[in-house]
């Protein structure tokens, strides 16, 4: 039988008006959250992305800036800015595009951002909190898989849960966020003996790989559920995941699609962070 497909721009879509009947209420009581988005060089990909997530903000009623600075800038000359939003109290969130540029260290500007408007959830501090299972700002895209799961009431408790792949802002913090969810764990990546054995076991699969039909039918156990978080663009400009959708569909259980997969979902809860960390200010 077919997998359900789970839509995460639906699902985002319904998270954005559940969002933005708060952010009314908030600005009543003259809370106004805002995120600024500060973006380094002219990468057409990071663009774009900035663009949406400025879409999604004002969709909610969540002002946005972007700082667009040259590639040229100098790492002192990001961090000065960074200094200066984290003082700027009218800024609650603030997100640096990554990747950054390769003069530029990427943990010493997250290192930088005041981890109160950390809404990333990349910040040190936060990043032990979330592994304490304390309260902060999740990583976005882990956290909007969780929701995913969530939304089509998807056991998570005693199941494993394999991910593919161990990046700082997927891999690694959405394996600890389904551990804090008590399912049992397992990390592959690039240097994984027998990845089929250990994805075949998988009851929840996330594919965080970074390359097109990477995973097809026969890696996945009949009734899995595959969450994809790839984004490739490929040469005909068309948007794909790192699975083989067509074939994964037939044997799982819940598959999500790319697009209209995790992406949405990574924008919806970068708001949600924002209106948390706007939130913040209330019990100041
Ligand atoms: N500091 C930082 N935080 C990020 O969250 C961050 C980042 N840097 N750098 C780049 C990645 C990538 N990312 C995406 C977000 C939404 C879609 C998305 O909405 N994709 C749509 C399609 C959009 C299109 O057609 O181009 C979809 O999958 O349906 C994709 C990718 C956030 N990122």
């Amino acid at each position: 039988m077919a997998a359900e497909i789970i839509n995460g721009k639906d699902l985002a879509q319904e998270l954005r008006m559940s969002l933005k009947d708060e952010v009314t209420e908030l600005k009543q009581k003259g809370i106004n959250p805002h995120l600024t988005v500060v973006l380094v060089g002219d990468n057409p990909a990071s663009r774009s992305y900035v663009k949406g997530k400025e879409k999604a903000a004002a969709e909610v009623g969540i002002s946005s800036s972007v700082i667009e600075l040259p590639a040229t800038t100098s790492e002192e000359e990001l961090l000065d800015q960074i200094h200066k939003l984290n003082e700027d109290s009218v800024v609650n969130g603030i997100l640096v595009q990554l990747p950054l540029p390769k003069h530029i260290s990427e943990q010493k500007v997250i290192d930088t951002i005041n981890p109160n408007k950390d809404v990333d959830g990349f910040h040190p501090i936060n990043v032990g909190k979330m592994m304490l299972g304390e309260d902060t700002f999740l990583p976005c895209t882990p956290y909007g898989i969780i929701t995913m799961l969530k939304s089509r009431n998807i056991n998570i408790e005693g199941k494993h849960a394999v991910i593919i792949g161990r990046s700082n802002i997927v891999g690694k913090p959405v394996g600890q966020l389904l551990l804090n969810e008590n399912a049992t764990v397992t990390y592959c990546h690039s240097r994984t003996a027998n990845l089929r054995e250990l994805t075949s076991k998988a009851d929840i699969l996330i594919v965080a790989i970074g390359r097109p039909n990477a995973i097809t039918a026969d890696d996945i156990k009949e009734g899995a559920v595959v969450i994809d978080v790839g984004i490739n663009r490929l040469e005909t400009g068309k948007l794909t995941g790192d699975v083989d959708f067509n074939s994964a569909v037939e044997k799982a259980s819940y598959i999500t699609p790319v697009p209209k997969g995790v992406g949405p979902m990574t924008i919806a809860m970068l708001l949600k962070n924002t209106v948390k960390a706007a939130k913040g200010l209330e019990n100041r």
